[in-house]
This record gives structure tokens, C-alpha cells and sequence, in this order.
């Protein structure tokens, strides 16, 4: 038996893609089986656990191996960021990986290891084992053109992304503000910006990166990683383009619960007419504060657009809470009074999670306020959908300027200090992508890159190749 087995990062946003990576290769190769190695850390990872259910019971060949325990047990207080406590978590988990692939050798031969970025302690392990280990990259080609020249401008520097106030230059790409870096890079003395720097460093070791996006989205930043300009002091591995890979649109497939409010925001969407409403969902982390959200709200209604809104409750008070999945919003406490019942007929809001794929899909979505989360982003992309990118956090920023500035398939939310964005900027961004010549403007290209989308994954197209390419890699001699 030839198995394929799979390490990704616990979040939600990560562990989708590889899953669908997983099944892509089944489809077109389902003489492998595919092991995914799963870890549970000790804070919120997004509804992981209803979604590997439903993958496992749906795709019998991908099984889900779940790693022991790390041997000590981390307190989420003692850690900074997610991103922090994420990677000890996974550094700890080195020796568990190290077994459970000398354990799965025992009984099948492992054609291949595909890691995750934040996986790269484990990836010596695929050399100590002689399994070719690859790094898969959840975000997109730009954003990891701009993540491998990182190290070199690290080298050059050193001043703290913080305080540089300047646009730094990434071959093939626009210029991006230093202050746009992920917040844990932002300081070079933050253990999270060592950690970052490592992997970053180590990822071109790998047997080969495969990166969830397609050509025709990201060409120029396809071809400077190809020509070997993002790491110039060292060889680049090959690039595999196998995107886009997305959650199937199953209204449970997204990873959430709650099947029936689902099912009613679905069919509230089947009463609104073609293109009309504007979607708003900001990932799987993406909290507001209570006056963020009543601006929001204010937007909304002064806008006069139809909407339909995903509400969290705003961030735990308590620090110590920060890592774990908030309550539902009391929606009347939240929101400004009398707004749901003024907004009844032309909008609807959410608590916590929507199926967010089929609601994209659906044929009255006419836009989407994002986090630029790139799971997200592919899945406006596929759906035909323009955006208005407001990022939050991890590399979001860096992929607003790309999909702003580079790709055109979003209008910028401008935020004010401390990234509040007012009632006012919302209702003239949400209006300006629905209703003005720009918002149409990238409406169209959104269409343009859908069909590419579409001409990629489908025969003789560029992803379809690259996959055979990187199969083809694992045939062994
Ligand atoms: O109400 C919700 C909220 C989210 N989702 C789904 O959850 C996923 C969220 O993924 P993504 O948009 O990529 O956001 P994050 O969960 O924030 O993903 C993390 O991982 C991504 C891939 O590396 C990065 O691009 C992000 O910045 C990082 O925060 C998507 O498939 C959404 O469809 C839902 O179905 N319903």
C-alpha cells in the first residue's frame, strides 16, 4: 500500500486546504491512501473537529491519525499570540511525528510527507527517514514569494519591521509596507520571529513547495519563485501551483455546526434577488470589538445594500480567554437597538459561523467584505464574487495589497488608527463595490480569474499539471 501522509498546522484555515489537497490526489491517483497527522493544542482551532468528522466519514480513504499529547502540557497564559503557542506546540510534537511515520513505514510505503510551513521542525524527519518531504503553503504565491526573499531582507537589516516606516520590495511584487509584515514578525526579538525565520530559511530545503493557487491568479510571483530570484544565495526546489483547492460547498463541509441556522440563511438568500447582497465573514478567528461592531451595523443600515452578516461575540475581556472559541453573540445587547428589526427585510444576520462556501456560491451574493484570509479569498475567487479586503490578522495585510494593488479583485477598507473602521467608510466601501463603475470594474475581473480558476483544475490545465508533475516525482526508480 503507497500512502501519503500529511502533517498540517491545527487551524482551521490550514487544515482545510490540506484535506482538500488530499483528496485532490485521491481523485486523479486513488491507489494511495492518505494519512493526516492531527494534534489538539490547547486553544481554539475553529470548529476543526465537526469537519474532520464529516471528512472522515465521506472519504474513507483519508484517515485522520490522531498524534499522543506533546509531553508537556502548555499553558495558553504563558504565550503571547496563537502564533506562539502554535509553534511550541509543534516543535514539542517532533518526537510523536517521528513515530507515527516509522510506524505507518512498517505497513505501507510512504510515497510522500507534506508538512506545512509551520510543521518545519518535522522536516528533517522525511531526510532521516528518506521520505521526500515537501512543503505545502496555504496562502498564496505572492505572499510566499514574499515570505522566501524574507530572510534575505532579515540578513540586510537590523532595524524591526515596527519601526522601519518604509515600503519594502519583494522581487515581482508591489511595494508592501514594513508595518504590514504579520504581527509576530513585527519585532525581531519576539521568539514567534526567530521561529518564522527559521522555517523560512529551511523551506527551500525541502524536496519541493507546493502552493494552494494557480497560475494565471499570481503569474508574475509564480514565475520570479520559479526563476530562483526569492532565494538568491540558494537552489529553489520545483513549485507545484495545484490550486485552487477549496472546501466542498456541503452546507456541514465548511468544519461548523448548526446545520438548521444554515439551512435558514440559505434559503433567506434564496428570497433576495440576483447579486444583491453583500456578504460580510471574517474567518475563523476574526473577533470585533462591541463598537467595531455597532459601527458596522451603522454602515450597514445607512447604506441601505442587502446584506447578510456573520456576527461573533467581541473579544473575552479576560487575556487568559484570548485562545479559546467565544459564545454566541446576544445579538440585541450588540447591536445598535431596533437595527435588526429596521434591517428585517433586507438583511440577516448569522451568529458565529456560516457556510461560508455556499453561501459564496450562491447566485444573490454580489460581493464580500473579507479578512483576506486566502482560503476565503479562493473561494470568492471560484464563486465569481469582488471583495472588500479589511485583513485582521497573520499575513492578511500582505494579501490586501496584493489582491488591491497586483490582482484588482478588491476595493481597500481604510481604516482609521488602531484599525477601526468607521460607519462611515463602511457604508462608502460596501456601496462603492455594489453600486459604482470601479466596484464593477473589479466585479469583472473577479469573473475573469473565476474562469481561470476553472480552466486551471480542469484538463490540460496548469494545476491538472502541475499535480501530475508532482506525483510523478514520488514514482520511485
Ligand atoms: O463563518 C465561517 C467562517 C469561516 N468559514 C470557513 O473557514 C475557512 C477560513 O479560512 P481563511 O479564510 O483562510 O481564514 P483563517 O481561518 O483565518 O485562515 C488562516 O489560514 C489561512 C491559510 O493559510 C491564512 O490565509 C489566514 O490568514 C489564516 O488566518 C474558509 O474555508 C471559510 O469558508 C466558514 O465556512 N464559515
Amino acid at each position: 500500500m503507497e500512502a501519503i501522509v500529511m502533517y498540517p498546522s491545527p487551524g482551521i484555515g490550514h487544515l482545510i486546504s490540506m484535506v482538500e489537497l488530499g483528496k485532490l490526489i485521491l481523485n486523479h491517483h486513488p491507489s494511495f491512501s492518505i494519512i493526516i497527522l492531527t494534534t489538539t493544542p490547547p486553544f481554539n482551532t475553529g470548529s476543526t473537529s465537526p469537519y474532520i468528522h464529516h471528512v472522515s466519514s465521506t472519504t474513507p480513504s483519508i484517515t485522520f491519525r490522531h498524534l499522543p499529547p506533546i509531553s508537556i502540557p502548555l499553558d495558553p497564559n504563558s504565550y503571547p499570540s496563537i502564533e506562539a503557542i502554535t509553534f511550541q506546540t509543534l516543535l514539542l510534537n517532533t518526537p510523536n511525528v517521528h513515530s507515527a511515520l516509522q510506524s505507518i513505514s512498517l505497513t505501507s510505503t510512504v510515497s510522500a510527507f507534506i508538512i506545512d510551513l509551520f510543521c518545519t521542525p518535522a522536516l528533517p524527519i522525511g531526510a532521516q527517514l528518506r521520505i521526500p518531504t515537501y512543503c505545502f503553503f496555504t496562502s498564496g504565491a505572492a505572499c510566499l514569494a514574499c515570505y522566501l526573499y524574507l530572510p534575505t531582507i532579515h540578513r540586510n537589516t537590523t532595524a524591526n519591521f515596527k519601526d522601519m516606516n518604509t515600503l519594502l520590495n519583494f522581487p515581482s511584487l508591489p511595494p508592501i509596507p514594513s508595518s504590514d509584515m504579520p504581527k509576530p514578525m513585527l519585532e525581531r526579538t519576539f521568539r514567534e520571529y526567530v521561529c518564522f525565520i527559521d522555517f523560512l530559511t529551511q523551506m527551500p530545503k525541502s524536496d519541493g513547495i507546493i502552493v494552494n493557487s494557480f497560475e494565471s491568479l499570481e503569474p508574475k510571483a509564480v514565475k520570479a519563485i520559479m526563476d530562483g530570484v526569492c532565494v538568491p544565495d540558494s537552489p529553489t526546489p520545483p513549485l507545484y501551483c495545484i490550486g485552487p483547492l477549496i472546501a466542498s460547498d456541503d452546507r456541514r463541509g465548511g468544519g461548523g455546526e448548526g446545520g438548521e441556522v444554515h439551512d435558514e440563511c440559505l434559503s433567506w438568500l434564496d428570497s433576495q434577488p440576483s447579486g444583491s447582497v453583500v456578504f460580510l465573514c471574517f474567518g475563523s478567528l476574526g473577533l470585533f470589538s462591541a463598537d467595531q461592531l455597532k459601527a458596522i451595523a451603522i454602515g450597514l443600515e445607512r447604506s441601505g445594500l442587502r446584506f447578510l452578516w456573520v456576527v461573533r461575540s467581541p473579544p473575552p475581556e479576560d487575556k487568559s480567554k484570548i485562545f479559546f472559541a467565544t459564545p454566541d453573540p446576544d445579538l440585541d445587547l450588540l447591536l445598535p437597538d431596533g437595527f435588526l428589526d429596521r434591517t428585517k427585510e433586507r438583511g440577516f444576520v448569522v451568529k458565529s459561523w456560516a457556510p461560508q462556501v455556499a453561501v459564496l456560491k450562491h447566485d444573490s451574493v454580489g460581493g464580500f467584505v473579507t479578512h483576506c484570509g486566502w482560503n476565503s479569498v479562493l473561494e470568492a475567487v471560484c464563486a465569481g464574487v469582488p471583495m472588500v479586503a479589511w485583513p485582521l490578522y497573520a499575513e492578511q495585510r500582505i494579501n490586501r495589497v496584493l489582491l488591491v494593488e497586483e490582482m484588482k479583485l478588491a476595493l481597500s477598507m481604510n481604516e482609521s488608527e488602531g484599525g477601526f473602521v468607521t460607519a462611515d467608510e463602511m457604508e462608502k466601501r460596501v456601496s462603492e463595490l455594489m453600486e459604482s463603475e470601479k466596484g464593477k470594474a473589479v466585479r469583472d475581473r473577479v469573473k475573469v480569474a473565476s474562469e481561470g480558476a476553472r480552466a486551471a483544475m480542469s484538463e490540460g490545465g496548469s494545476s491538472r499539471a502541475a499535480l501530475a508533475k508532482l506525483v510523478g516525482s514520488w514514482k520511485r526508480d
